[in-house]
């Protein structure tokens, strides 16, 4: 691998406005760690068209299939054609295959959800039986507990699309991450943010996770400038919690760990985590703090077992998504 002259170093990205945007904020930022540690390196973007991106018009969860929109891109680092790819920490399945490792973890963006409704309302503001679009079982699940009379209905598509079927499809609003909108500028359009009692985050929501080859040493080296400490340790807990209950993103649950910071200098994690049945009536959810981030995650999905959630993500068991 070593080479002399500079190495041109190949970012697999999807095709989407999200995917290339926050592709190239991950490139600016390792272009300015080279700059700063004297490494010669160059950039090349190579895009690939992924199996979640070619089935657009059936819900998620009915496709079924772990890691819809990162399989083909982790073949891709795997043959050796691109070097590292960004991912949606979210839309990263827990298991890595053999010979790839997750490099680094940015620090993460605003991980809550948010509404962005027709007529500028919050979720309480919406009138009775309004019309909300999202395609996640985990919204629908705390949605539905929190406004029972809301009607929620499927919205797939980017970003962008989603929005233009908030004023061509007559939703009154839809729900999206925070971080996506961000990362696109397009905060201007939120409402209202979704506050964490009433809807915890999918596992993994506003982070990145950067993939690439385990015996790329050249690349782990420049990953590894990149990583946040405090987020890799929050999202460790999120997905051990994933892991421990075998969820994708498109199973009812969801989790978010918040850091703790004592005045000794101690950190701990406090970790929320949710399952929930989409029609609303049944929502679990359990609050754990621990500093190993493992050992939480594992013992809030035990908890959260010990209270029924085995039989609601059996119904979901084989469905798995962005
Ligand atoms: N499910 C798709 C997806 N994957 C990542 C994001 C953006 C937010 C993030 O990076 O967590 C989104 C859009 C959304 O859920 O609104």
């Amino acid at each position: 691998m070593a080479t002399t002259g500079k190495r041109t170093i190949v970012v697999g990205t999807r095709q989407s406005a999200l995917a290339l945007t926050q592709t190239g904020q991950v490139i600016d930022q390792l272009k300015a760690i080279c700059e700063s540690h004297g490494l010669d390196y160059t950039f090349e973007i190579h895009k690939i068209v992924t199996k979640g991106d070619q089935i657009i018009d059936v819900t998620l969860s009915k496709v079924g299939g772990k890691g819809l929109f990162v399989k083909e891109i982790e073949q891709a680092l795997l043959d050796g054609t691109i070097d590292l790819a960004v991912h949606s920490m979210k839309d990263m399945p827990y298991e890595l295959p053999g010979g790839l490792i997750n490099g680094a973890v940015p620090k993460r963006v605003d991980p809550r959800d948010c509404l962005v409704s027709k007529d500028g309302q919050d979720l309480a503001g919406l009138p009775p039986g309004a019309k909300v679009g999202t395609s996640s079982l985990r919204r629908a699940a705390q949605i539905k507990a929190y406004r029972p009379d809301l009607t929620l209905e499927s919205v797939r598509g980017n970003i962008d699309s989603r929005i233009r079927k908030l004023e061509t499809e007559g939703f009154d609003a839809i729900i999206l991450a925070t971080a996506g909108l961000k990362r696109m500028d397009w905060d201007n359009r939120i409402t209202a943010y979704i506050p964490e009692d009433v809807c915890i985050p999918a596992v993994g929501q506003g982070a990145l996770g950067i993939e690439c080859r385990e015996a790329d040493a050249e690349v782990r080296e420049l990953l590894a400038l990149l990583n946040d400490e405090d987020t890799a340790y929050a999202v460790e807990a999120e997905r051990s919690f994933l892991g421990a209950l075998n969820g994708g993103c498109q199973v009812p649950l969801g989790a978010h760990a918040v850091l703790k910071q004592a005045q000794d200098g101690t950190r701990t994690l406090e970790l929320s985590g949710m399952v929930g049945t989409p029609d609303g009536s049944t929502l679990l959810k359990e609050i754990q703090q621990g500093s190993d981030p493992v050992e939480l995650g594992r013992s809030v999905a035990a908890a959260l077992r010990a209270r029924g959630a085995d039989d609601i993500l059996k119904q979901y068991g084989g469905a798995h998504g962005a």
